[in-house]
């Protein structure tokens, strides 16, 4: 069976994903620090508002409010269009409430290590909106303090989420040159895994990306190169990064993969509208 997909219309992600991000899956996005995770988690909310209008939500944990809110503009991505017209929110739970900026924030979590709290806002938040993305920027301070309650903490958030029918993206941070992706019961727990790579040889940096897992969905199995450019993350999903013991250098993938992650992407598009021409239909 053909599972419904969200299309990220980050250039590059959804080819390497065969289609798109399952519908109502939790996907980690992890990487060491400066790799681009917390672009790649805007860029998902800022392209599901212009491109589908689908409502979006951000939790903030490592930014003040006013700082996402800058960086988004930072691409030229105009985000407090979208909030003005109640389609994107941030949930502030960085300020505790604390400072004047903040004490306009209308979702606001003080204590970010009860997570019965913020489970709540989150609810009344996407709720609210009718919100259809999330991302968590990032799950990892949730648990900074107390890893043996990672798992427990994520599937707390997943079940409010995925429950509500929304498709997230949760960040985690690992430390530069970690192997993991944030602690066994976090990987196992989450639907999906891709991580962001910053790599030096022969001293010049090398940026990658790699999909780790996705339930329900085929998964490009190379490491590809990516960049982050003055409009955001660019995948170069027909290209893949090969790395021996001295070098690494960018080589094409075969036509035929390339192909097939096309057809797979035009392919979910198509099955979205039919779905959609459906409902209409039974209206
Ligand atoms: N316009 C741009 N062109 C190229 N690179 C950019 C541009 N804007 C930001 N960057 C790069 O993006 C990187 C930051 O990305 P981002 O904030 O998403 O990282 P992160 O993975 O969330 O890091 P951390 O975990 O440390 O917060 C910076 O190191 C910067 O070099």
């Amino acid at each position: 069976m053909k599972v419904p997909r969200v299309r990220t219309y980050i250039p590059g992600f959804d080819e390497i994903l065969y289609g798109g991000i399952p519908e109502r899956n939790i996907v980690l996005i992890s990487g060491g620090p400066g790799t681009g995770k917390s672009i790649l988690g805007k860029q998902f909310l800022y392209n599901g508002l212009v491109k589908k209008d689908e409502p979006g939500i951000f939790v903030a944990l490592e930014e003040h409010p006013v700082s996402v809110i800058r960086s988004f503009k930072h691409f030229g991505w105009d985000i407090t269009k979208y909030e003005k017209e109640g389609k994107f929110t941030i949930v502030d739970a960085f300020t505790a409430g604390i400072g004047s900026t903040a004490q306009k924030e209308k979702y606001v979590v003080k204590d970010v290590d009860n997570v019965g709290e913020l489970s709540g806002v989150l609810r009344d938040a996407i709720r609210n909106l009718n919100a259809k993305r999330v991302v968590i920027d990032s799950v990892s301070t949730l648990y900074l303090s107390k890893p043996a309650m990672a798992r427990s903490i994520v599937m707390q958030l997943k079940r409010v989420i995925a429950g509500l029918g929304c498709t997230a993206m949760f960040i985690s941070q690992v430390s530069a040159g970690e192997r993991g992706f944030g602690g066994p019961g976090v990987e196992h727990a989450v639907d999906g895994i891709v991580r962001l790579d910053l790599d030096e040889y022969e001293g010049q940096l090398y940026r990658s990306v790699i999909v780790w897992k996705m339930r329900d969905s085929k998964i490009s199995m190379v490491r590809h190169p990516m960049d982050i450019t003055d409009e955001g993350i660019v995948i170069q999903w027909d290209k893949y990064l090969r790395i021996t013991n001295v070098k690494a250098e960018i080589q094409p993938l075969p036509q035929k993969e390339i192909e097939e992650m096309r057809k797979a992407v035009e392919e979910s598009e198509e099955e979205k509208e039919a779905v959609q021409e459906a409902e209409i239909e039974e209206e």
